[in-house]
C-alpha cells in the first residue's frame, strides 16, 4: 500500500473482510421495510373457539379491526381552569390546524376531513381520538405542528398520550381526594397519573389532598419510568415503591397515636398480561403470541389480586384489569379470588362511570387447550397428566350453577371493533368484610421476609416447568437509594426560608425533606403528611424509590440575600403557604416578553416592562419570586428571578411554550420542523462529502474511492434517519 498514512479505516476493514472471503453485506437501503404479517393461526383458532364475538359476522369485524393500526388518543390532564383553557385551544386552533394538515396530507378538500372524535365516556370531554396513527403523525411533514404540540404539551404535563382503553381502570376506580390508593403494578405510569389527578380534583376544597397514591412496580428500571411520568404532575401525595406486589408487606400507620395495619380505600391491579389486546399498537405480538403465556401468567395474576384484596379496606374498591382478551387471565382469575373470598368480595357494575363505553359482559364459559390449540379440554379430568403443571384446575370455569353466582357478567370486555380501540378487560370488586385468609396481626409486620418465603413456596408448587417463566428471586434489602431526611423542629435553614418567603404556619416544616445527610442541603422537597408518616413508619420494610416534590433549590448568587430559590415543580403546592413579599403581578405583555427570553445570559431589563411592574421590581430585593398572572379564564403562578436590573421567568422550554400557548402568543420561534432540519443536515453532509471526496480522490485508488463514497452515503442516510426518527410518539 503506497499511501499507508492516508488509509480510510472503513475501506481498510471492508477490504480485509473481502480478502478473508466474508460474504458481501446486503445493501440496507435496497431492502424494503418488512411489514409484520398480522396473522397467527393459533390466536385465531383459540379466540374463535372461545366465541368472544356473538356472531360470525362480528368475528370477521373483530379480525379486520385487530389487524388494523391503532388511532392516536390523548387526554387533557387535570381539571383546573388551565386545563379547560388548553382544551378550548385544542378544540379551536389545534383542530383547525389538524384539518388543514390532514387535508394537505391526503389531498382532500378540508370539508371531507373527519374531525377528531371526543371520547364520549371520558369525563368533561377531555379525551380525543385522532384519525391518525402514531406513525402517521411521526412521519408526515404536514403534521409537524400537531406532532410538536403533542410532544411539548406531554412534557409540560398538560396532556397525556394514552391508549383510550387504558384510561378506563382509573375512571371505574373512582378515586376521591381523601382516598388511600395503591397502584400495585404501576409502571410506566399512565394510569398512576390519572389516579393522582383524581386525588387533586378538588383544589378549592383540599389544597393538599388528605389521601395519597402509593405506586409500586416489581421492575426497578420501570420504577424510574414511573417516577419520570408521575413527576410531571408535581404531586406531594405520591410514593413510588419497588416490590413484588404478590408479597407486598403489610404497612404500618399511626391513628390517634396507636399503630395499626394500613388498609387502602382504592386499589388498582393492572396486572402483567399476555397483552394481546394491544396487537393493534404492538404488531410484533402477532409473531410471539402463544397460549403458554396466559397459562404462565394466571398464577401471578391471581396472587397479585389476592394480596390486593387482603390490603383493601372493608368497603373499599379494587379494580382488576388486563390488556388481554384471554379468559384464563381474566374471568378465571376473578372467579378464583371471588370463590376463595367466600362472599367477602363482590363484583360490581361500574358502567355508570364510563357512560357510552361499548363493551361485552364477562364470559361465563370458556375452554382450555394445548399450546397448538389442537386438543381442547372442558374439564381438568380431560387434561393429560403431562400437562397438569401447566393447565391448572382453577383455570376451568366453575360449574354453571356456581359460576352464575360469581357475577362475571359485570366485568367489561372491550373489543377493538366496538369503538375502534385496543382490546381490554376490566372488573370492579368491592370488599364487604374481612377475608378469612387475611393476616392483620401487627406481629406479622416484624417478619416481612417470612411472607415472601411463604409466597415463593406456594409459587414453586404452582410453577409450570415447560413453558414457565424463570422467576428471579428478588432481594428485599440491599438496594441503593439516597436516604429520606426530614426536617427536624430545630432545622437550621428553615427559619430563614420562612422569613424570606413569609411562609405561614399551615406549612408543616416536618414534611420538608432532603436526600442527603449533610448540613448543606441542595434540593429541598415537600411531601404531604400522610406520605411522611408512611415513609417514616415503613422505610425499613418497603423499598422506596421516590417521593416529594422539589420545592426549594440552593442557588447562591452573590447579590441575593437568600440562598434558596423556589422551584417551579413545587410551586403548585408551596404557593398556598407563601406570603406577599416575594410576589409580582404581571400583565400579559410583560409575561410574553419574559417568556420569550430564551437566552439566560440576557434576561429582560426591568426597564422594558410596564411602569407598574418596574415599580414593583424596585420594591423587591434581588432573588427568587412568584410571577402572578390573572386571565379571565385562569390564573398562573410562575417562578421568577428578580436580578439587579432584570426580571426573568424561571421555567423550562416546554412549560414556556405551554404558557405562551395559553396566552395566545406567537409560537413560531419555538416551532421545530424536523423535516427542514433533516434537509439542512443532509445538505451540509452532502457538502462535506463533496469536499472529502475531492480530497480523497486525489489520494486514493479508484477502488478505494468507490468504497469511501459508499460509506459516506450510508452515513448521510444515517444522519437523515436519526433526525427523522422520533421515538417520542
Ligand atoms: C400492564 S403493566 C402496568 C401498566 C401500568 N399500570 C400503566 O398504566 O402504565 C404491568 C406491570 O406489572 C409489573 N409487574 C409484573 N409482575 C409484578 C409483580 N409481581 N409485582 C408488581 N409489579 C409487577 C411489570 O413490571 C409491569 O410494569
Amino acid at each position: 500500500m503506497a499511501r499507508g498514512k492516508k488509509q480510510n479505516p472503513f475501506a481498510a476493514r471492508k477490504r480485509q473482510k473481502r480478502a478473508n472471503g466474508a460474504p458481501e453485506r446486503p445493501d440496507r437501503r435496497a431492502e424494503p421495510y418488512k411489514e409484520i404479517e398480522r396473522d397467527n393461526a393459533f390466536f385465531i383458532k383459540y379466540y374463535h373457539l372461545q366465541k368472544i364475538c356473538d356472531t360470525e359476522e362480528e368475528w370477521t369485524q373483530f379480525l379486520a379491526k385487530i389487524r388494523d393500526n391503532l388511532p392516536t388518543t390523548f387526554r387533557v390532564t387535570g381539571f383546573k381552569d388551565e386545563a379547560k383553557a388548553l382544551l378550548n385551544i385544542i378544540k379551536t386552533q389545534l383542530f383547525e390546524e389538524y384539518v388543514r394538515a390532514v387535508a394537505e396530507l391526503n389531498e382532500l378538500p378540508t370539508e371531507q376531513v373527519e374531525r377528531p372524535l371526543c371520547l364520549p365516556w371520558y369525563p368533561n370531554g377531555m379525551a380525543y381520538q385522532l384519525h391518525l396513527t402514531r406513525k402517521d403523525i411521526r412521519r408526515s411533514e404536514p403534521l409537524f405542528r400537531l406532532h410538536n404540540f403533542l410532544i411539548v404539551e406531554t412534557t409540560a404535563g398538560s396532556i397525556s398520550r394514552q391508549e383510550a382503553v387504558s384510561m378506563i381502570p382509573p375512571l371505574v376506580l373512582n378515586v376521591q381526594p381523601t382516598d388511600k390508593v395503591l397502584d400495585m403494578c404501576a409502571a410506566p405510569g399512565s394510569k398512576t397519573a390519572q389516579l393522582i389527578e383524581a386525588l387533586h380534583a378538588s383544589p378549592d376544597q383540599h389544597k393538599i389532598p388528605p389521601g395519597f397514591v402509593l405506586a409500586n412496580d416489581v421492575d426497578n428500571n420501570r420504577c424510574y419510568m414511573l417516577v419520570h411520568q408521575a413527576k410531571r404532575l408535581n404531586s406531594p401525595c405520591l410514593l413510588v415503591t419497588n416490590h413484588d406486589s404478590s408479597v407486598f408487606p403489610n404497612l404500618v400507620q399511626t391513628v390517634d397515636g396507636s399503630k395499626s395495619i394500613l388498609k387502602f380505600d382504592k386499589i388498582l391491579c393492572d396486572v402483567p398480561c399476555s397483552g394481546d389486546g394491544t396487537l393493534r399498537k404492538n404488531p410484533d405480538i402477532w409473531l410471539k403470541w402463544n397460549l403458554g403465556q396466559a397459562y404462565n401468567l394466571h398464577g401471578v395474576q391471581y396472587r397479585i389480586v389476592r394480596r390486593g384484596a387482603e390490603m383493601l379496606a372493608v368497603g373499599g374498591r379494587l379494580v382488576y384489569s388486563t390488556c388481554s382478551l384471554n379468559p384464563i387471565e381474566n374471568e378465571a382469575v376473578l372467579q378464583r379470588i371471588i370463590k376463595d373470598a367466600d362472599g367477602a368480595l363482590q363484583l360490581v357494575d361500574a358502567s355508570h362511570l364510563v357512560p357510552g363505553l361499548k363493551y361485552k359482559p364477562g364470559m361465563t364459559d370458556w375452554k382450555l387447550a394445548t399450546k397448538e390449540v389442537d386438543s381442547v379440554y372442558t374439564s381438568f379430568e380431560e387434561v393429560p397428566e403431562n400437562l397438569h403443571t401447566i393447565i391448572r384446575p382453577s383455570m376451568f370455569p366453575l360449574p354453571p350453577a356456581e359460576i352464575s353466582g360469581i357475577g362475571l357478567d359485570k366485568c367489561m370486555r372491550v373489543l377493538p371493533h366496538l369503538q375502534d380501540s385496543g382490546g381490554f378487560f376490566v372488573a370492579v370488586l368491592e370488599k364487604r368484610r374481612a377475608l378469612n385468609f387475611e393476616k392483620n396481626d401487627l406481629q406479622d409486620l416484624e417478619e416481612p421476609q417470612k411472607m415472601e418465603t411463604e409466597a415463593e413456596t406456594k409459587d414453586d408448587e404452582e410453577k409450570s416447568t415447560p413453558w414457565g417463566p424463570q422467576r428471579k428471586r428478588r432481594r428485599l434489602h440491599g438496594y441503593k437509594e439516597d436516604p429520606y431526611v426530614f426536617f427536624t423542629e430545630d432545622d437550621a435553614d428553615y427559619e430563614s426560608i420562612k422569613r424570606f418567603y413569609q411562609l405561614n404556619d399551615m406549612l408543616n416544616k416536618r414534611c420538608l425533606l432532603t436526600r442527603c445527610q449533610t448540613e448543606r442541603k441542595k434540593n429541598i422537597y415537600y411531601c404531604s403528611e400522610p406520605i411522611r408518616d408512611l415513609v417514616l413508619h415503613n422505610e425499613k420494610t418497603i423499598k422506596i424509590i421516590n417521593t416529594g416534590v422539589k420545592t426549594f433549590v440552593r442557588c447562591e448568587n452573590r447579590h441575593t440575600e437568600h440562598p434558596y430559590r423556589l422551584a417551579q415543580e413545587g410551586l403548585q403546592t408551596s404557593n398556598a403557604f407563601i406570603g406577599d413579599s416575594r410576589r409580582i403581578q404581571v400583565e400579559r405583555d410583560d409575561l410574553v416578553l419574559l417568556l420569550n427570553c430564551t437566552d439566560p445570559t440576557k434576561p429582560p431589563s426591568t426597564l422594558e416592562l410596564q411602569t407598574e411592574t418596574q415599580q414593583r421590581c424596585k420594591e423587591l430585593g434581588i432573588g427568587s419570586c412568584i410571577l402572578k398572572y390573572v386571565d379571565e379564564a385562569f390564573t398562573l403562578f410562575i417562578v421568577g428571578w428578580r436580578g439587579t436590573s432584570s426580571l426573568r421567568a424561571y421555567v423550562d422550554r416546554d412549560e414556556t411554550v405551554h404558557i405562551l400557548r395559553l396566552l395566545g402568543a406567537d409560537l413560531t420561534k419555538f416551532e421545530v420542523n424536523k423535516y427542514e432540519k433533516a434537509k439542512e443536515a443532509a445538505a451540509a453532509a452532502a457538502a462535506a462529502a463533496a469536499t472529502t471526496a475531492a480530497v480523497t480522490a486525489a489520494t486514493l485508488t479508484p477502488e478505494e474511492e468507490t468504497t469511501v463514497k459508499d460509506e459516506l452515503t450510508v452515513n448521510l442516510t444515517g444522519t437523515e434517519r436519526s433526525v427523522l426518527e422520533d421515538e417520542n410518539i
